[in-house]
């Protein structure tokens, strides 16, 4: 059996606003198997990225983990004491933010910003040579010449070269699970092509594991191994990426996969799911998919689900309670 490197067990994160408690993850369970890709694939708001800012525990404010654990190798990284969980973050798992290549300082150079992330996190003291000689690796490996780009301001990078900085930056302190939130989306497709194909000779090389977050199903294919559906905060369906594609367990899942874009595809057959995603401050009971679902209410399906995932198959999991009729 896979060793899972991440295990989420019933996070939940919510975000105290005037209007309400909005639960932006509600008791989310996931495991991440040690030296996989795994996609993490939803719309936008589905609480993707709130899941992911669990894993270093940096959730935003006015957010809070209100239950549930993150084990990392094991350990509840929510026990961890300050000093320790400064040493984890990076060295032990690492993230590239989504739109990370405008978070950049821009009046430092990039060489500069190395330096800094090595003096912020790393207990071991590298000499500021040796994470200099790093860099220039890490530059090579992201197909970008060193000592033009560590010693260039961020704005004389392109936006594709300013992800491949930063994707080399999150590889300084050699972490070993790289969660990746939308990378490639401000990119034209070429360059998010190129960013994908890095992605896969790093992972290939290093065997380091990631997590890849995106709203576009479609990329899925390209890069993960296996796959995790998430809708209004909750993850409905998980598989390896083939299952999850051809015999999809949640209708919210095909839904997504007949409204995707595709290249080669007749676009009068793309058929974007009716509705809207519900607000989070008052979710539907039971299934929050139901209002959208196009088996509900038509004689078989009353709403429920089943609360969590189950595998129904081996490896596939769904919170569908209809799975056997998603063929029909
Ligand atoms: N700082 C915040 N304050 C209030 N609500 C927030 C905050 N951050 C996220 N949320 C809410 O939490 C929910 C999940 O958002 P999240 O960003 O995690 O989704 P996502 O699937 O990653 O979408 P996107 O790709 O658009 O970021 C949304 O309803 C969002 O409005």
């Amino acid at each position: 059996m896979a060793e899972n490197i991440l295990q989420f067990k019933d996070v939940t994160v919510e975000f105290k606003l005037r209007r309400g408690v909005l639960r932006a993850v509600d008791k989310a369970s996931l495991d991440v198997q040690r030296g996989e890709i795994l996609g993490i694939v939803g719309e936008s708001g589905s609480g993707k990225s709130t899941l992911a800012s669990t894993v270093l525990n940096i959730v935003s404010v006015p957010g809070e983990i209100s239950g549930g654990q993150i084990l990392y190798n094991g350990k509840d990284i929510l026990k961890l004491s300050d000093e320790e969980i400064r040493k984890y973050r990076w060295s032990d798992v690492a993230m590239v933010f989504q739109a990370a290549q405008n978070s950049m300082n821009p009046v430092i150079r990039i060489k500069e910003q190395f330096l800094e992330t090595a003096a912020a996190h790393n207990g071991d003291n590298i000499s500021e040579r040796d994470v200099l000689a790093k860099a220039r690796r890490l530059m090579e490996y992201v197909r970008l010449e060193p000592d033009q780009v560590l010693s260039s301001y961020p704005h004389q990078l392109s936006g594709g070269m300013k992800q491949r900085t930063i994707i080399a930056m999150s590889l300084l302190l050699d972490p070993r699970l790289l969660i990746l939130d939308e990378p490639t989306t401000a990119l034209d497709v070429i360059t998010q092509a190129y960013i994908m194909d890095i992605l896969k000779a790093i992972h290939a090389d290093l065997g380091i594991t990631m997590v890849f977050l995106t709203h576009d199903v479609s990329i899925m294919g390209k890069i993960a191994d296996r796959m995790a559906v998430m809708y209004a905060g909750r993850v409905v369906e998980l598989g390896t990426v083939d299952d999850v594609f051809y015999n999809s367990l949640h209708p919210y899942t095909k839904g997504l996969i007949h409204a995707a874009p595709s290249l080669t595809d007749d676009v009068s057959k793309r058929r974007p799911i009716p509705g809207a995603p519900p607000d989070l401050i008052n979710p539907p009971e039971g299934c929050r998919f139901a209002p959208r679902c196009g088996f509900y209410n038509t004689g078989f399906c009353n709403g429920e689900e089943q609360g969590k995932l189950i595998e129904v198959k081996p490896g596939h999991f769904t919170t569908c309670l209809e799975w056997e009729r998603m063929d029909a």
